[in-house]
């Protein structure tokens, strides 16, 4: 008779797990599965047949006939690239291969399907890496060095001021779109998501016709479902002359190679403001016109007034409710008249008023869809379009035009296309302007509370007061939570200042699990930190309810 001794349960399981294998074996299923198969069956240690058999370790020997298969359940690997059951060569095609593009893409291949992207571009990453997200926010981070670099008295005794090119600052934007290519493309090539590159444009709703360029023809490729994914493009009034080597928008700037003193920005809207923040910190003297009557209207009517005074003491010059009438071109300058009468003149304008969804090449007649004045096309809850088996995601459906958002729509819309019960569309999206300093916001701002007659109180934490603000120098900055002055629910946070759009994310996590103020009263925080600010800021608002 065995004795019991110290691991004797162990030696019950791998028993156990033993005789469950060498049954599993003949029926050919997976060692894995009867892993978990041995979680479940608790061992008796009264149970007589186990008593008497002694332990020993599993041991492999690859001369015998077990072997994992597979599809043992782990994977789905040998179900892809199998397409689902129809006539045509691809379960799903992606038009653009931007964020949005390349969500749906992944989602799809994960879900087993047969899937093509095709961008016009040669490369992936789509705007977001070539001309917009990227290449701005690199752009900014080189400025921002410069200002603080500048700023600081270690480095910047005796350092001449100079106007610095922007295609100089450029070069390590480059750098990091180069990098994201290749993080991008490599997503694509370990998921065997085929990528082709060409103008497409449909022919019927199951036949894309794909514009090789460089002489190389054209092919066409039949597929069962699509999302047009095919984002964005700077609006371009006829007003102007964008041939002009001083006309600019903001993918033509990223070719600017010349030093400019002045520069006018047309439209103040979420790119003009960040050039604006761009400009200044190169030194050049900026005119941002505005067609509204404050800066960012939608935002906290507090940082809306905190970005124009920072604006205006870095020598921004805010012109609001402004309206170009016409922009004369020369060989030295341009000079803009508004229709209040003032003319302005300056070596240089970017116009930066708005996208157009990249619509007109896609001959949406031949699927009987037709997109909005802005280029732009109308999808339901699930993002399908008008058309049964055609989606759309990202900026080609207008709201809100952000990378972070395209993303997610994009995967999302692959979700419903693939028939995931849990799919849920995106709805609540956290705003990060990249100003210097930036702002970030979640829910909603004041205004809106007030027009809802919600009984809300403020909570203010301003940066000058925090330990880690002051070690890095920050000067301005606020941290303001909305609250129910009743429950204390969460219903707005929003932020001004550097790392604004990380810190956000704090608050954004506290209100989606449904937590109130007083979390960040019971929480400590490191210190010092910013994220302390929302403790700060807590205690604050919390001392005005009574
Ligand atoms: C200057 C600037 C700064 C920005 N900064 C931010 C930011 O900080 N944070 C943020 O979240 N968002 C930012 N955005 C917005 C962000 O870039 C867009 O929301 C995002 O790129 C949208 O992604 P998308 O997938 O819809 O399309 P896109 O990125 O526009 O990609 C679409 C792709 O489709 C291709 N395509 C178009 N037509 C066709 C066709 N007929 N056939 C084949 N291919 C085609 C294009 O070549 C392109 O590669 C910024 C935008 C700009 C312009
Ligand atoms: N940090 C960020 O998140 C970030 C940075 C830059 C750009 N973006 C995104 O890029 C988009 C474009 O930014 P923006 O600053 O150029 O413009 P915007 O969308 O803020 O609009 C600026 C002005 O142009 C007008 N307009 C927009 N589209 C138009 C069109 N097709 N025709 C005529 N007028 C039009 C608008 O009504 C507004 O008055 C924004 O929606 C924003 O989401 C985001």
């Amino acid at each position: 008779m065995s004795k019991k001794r110290k691991g004797d349960e162990t030696s019950d399981i791998n028993d156990d797990k033993q005789s469950t294998q060498t049954a599993a074996n003949e029926i050919g299923s997976a060692a894995p599965s009867v892993l978990s198969e041995v979680k479940k069956t608790p061992v008796k240690a009264s149970d007589s047949s186990l008593e008497d058999t002694l332990f020993h370790p599993n041991l492999i020997s690859p001369l015998d006939n077990d072997r994992i298969r597979i599809n043992s359940g782990f994977t789905r690997d040998s179900e892809r690239l199998k397409n689902d059951n129809h006539e045509y060569e691809y379960d799903a095609v992606v038009v653009g291969a931007g964020p949005a593009g390349e969500a749906a893409a992944m989602k799809l291949a994960k879900s087993g399907k047969k899937v093509v992207v095709v961008d016009a571009r040669s490369q992936v990453g789509g705007n977001s890496a070539h001309v917009g997200t990227i290449p701005s926010k690199a752009l900014r981070q080189s400025v921002f060095n410069l200002i603080n670099y500048r700023r600081d008295p270690l480095f910047s005794q005796g350092l001449d001021y100079y106007q610095v090119p922007l295609n100089k600052v450029l070069t390590k934007a480059r750098k990091v779109v180069r990098n994201q290519v290749d993080t991008h493309t490599r997503f694509y090539e370990r998921n065997q998501i085929e990528v082709r590159h060409g103008w497409a444009s449909f022919v019927d709703n199951h036949t894309l016709h794909i514009e090789l360029g460089d002489g190389l023809g054209f092919e066409t490729i039949t597929f069962n479902k699509a999302i047009i994914t095919v984002g964005s493009r700077p609006y371009r009034p006829d007003l102007l002359d964008f041939d002009h080597p001083r006309v600019f928008d903001s993918d033509k700037i990223l070719q600017m190679d010349y030093v400019v003193k002045k520069i006018i920005i047309y439209g103040a809207g979420v790119i003009g403001c960040e050039y604006a923040s761009i400009f200044t910190g190169l030194g050049y003297k900026v005119d941002l016109i505005n067609n509204h009557d404050s800066l960012l209207s939608y935002l906290d009517k507090e940082i809306s007034d905190a970005l124009s005074h920072d604006f205006r003491q870095f020598g921004v010059l805010v012109r609001n409710n402004e309206e170009i009438e016409k922009l004369e071109t020369y060989d030295d300058c341009v000079i803009l008249y508004l229709k209040s009468g003032k003319k302005i003149k300056s070596d240089a304008i970017l116009w930066s008023n708005g996208r157009s969804g990249n619509t007109e090449s896609l001959n949406l007649e031949g699927i009987g869809l037709k997109a909005n004045s802005r280029g732009q096309l109308k999808v339901d809850d699930t993002y399908r379009t008008e058309v049964e088996n055609i989606y759309a995601a990202g900026d080609v459906i207008g709201w809100p035009s952000l990378a972070s958002a395209a993303y997610d729509q994009g995967r999302c819309a692959a979700a419903f296309m693939v028939g995931d019960e849990d799919a849920e569309p995106v709805s609540s999206v956290p705003t990060g302007i990249y100003t210097i300093p930036e702002i970030s916001s979640i829910g909603k701002t004041e205004q809106e509370l007030t027009d809802e007659k919600v009984p809300y109180e403020v909570g203010q934490a301003f940066f000058k007061h925090l330990a880690r603000a002051q070690i890095i120098g920050e000067r301005s900055g606020v941290l303001k939570i909305l609250f129910h002055r009743e429950t204390l629910e969460i219903l707005g946070i929003h932020c001004y200042g550097n790392h604004a759009s990380e810190i956000i994310h704090i608050g954004q996590a506290v209100m989606k699990c449904g937590h109130n103020l007083e979390y960040f009263v019971n929480t400590t925080f490191n210190y010092p930190t910013m994220a302390e600010a929302y403790r700060v800021a807590a205690l604050n608002g919390l001392n005005r309810v009574f």
